[in-house]
């Protein structure tokens, strides 16, 4: 594992729902880092919420921020950032973050998902009016851009704190190899 300096920043990602948020902040805590999560940092710039931002001003005005924001953070060292879902469909960000943070990849399976795609689905646009096999056709879709990672962890039966603690220990159980 390719942890080599570990004040790199570390992003997460992966699909919509799959834990990101919630597990990033948790690392962060945990490590003494300061957590940010892109979502919420453009939903504070442009004042209004993800769904609204889709709905009002589009998706591309979405991306593109999504788009100068994270490769301008992915220069910062010694943060925990917790990426959108569809961050890395765009070439810049994936390449930014490889080549400058450390990238992990939180899996869930479709079936996990699904179990907790009620908790999400008002606040994510892109699931909205999809029907489950589309959201399916979607999940497997998106899994070919999450394989660009430097660590994955598989999270089904996993609580949030269970994960955290896990990326904690592979972390420490590296620095103490360097
Ligand atoms: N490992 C988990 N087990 C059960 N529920 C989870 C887990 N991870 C996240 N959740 C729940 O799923 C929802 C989406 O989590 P979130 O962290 O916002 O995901 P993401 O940022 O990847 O979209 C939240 O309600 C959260 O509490
Ligand atoms: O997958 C996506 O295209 C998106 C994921 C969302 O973030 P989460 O992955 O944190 O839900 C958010 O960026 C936006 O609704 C679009
Ligand atoms: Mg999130």
């Amino acid at each position: 594992m390719d942890i080599n300096g570990l004040e790199k920043s570390i992003v997460f990602i992966g699909f919509m729902g799959a834990g990101k948020t919630t597990v990033g902040n948790l690392v962060a805590k945990k490590l003494g880092r300061k957590f940010m999560d892109t979502d919420e940092v453009i939903e504070k710039e442009l004042g209004m919420p993800t769904s609204q931002i889709f709905k009002e001003l589009g998706e591309a005005v979405f991306r593109e921020k999504e788009k100068s924001l994270i490769t301008s953070l992915a220069l910062e060292k010694n943060l925990v950032l917790s990426l959108g879902g569809g961050a890395f469909l765009q070439e810049e960000i994936r390449t930014a973050c490889l080549s400058s943070t450390f990238v992990i990849f939180l899996e869930v399976s479709f079936e996990s998902w699904l179990e907790r795609v009620n908790l999400i689905i008002d606040s994510r646009p892109v699931l909205q009016g999809k029907s489950i096999e589309e959201m399916k056709e979607l999940f497997e879709k998106r899994q070919v851009i999450y394989a660009n990672h430097h660590l994955k962890i598989q999270t089904d039966g996993k609580t949030p704190e269970e994960i955290a603690h896990y990326i904690i220990d592979k972390m420490r159980w590296s620095e103490t190899e360097r």
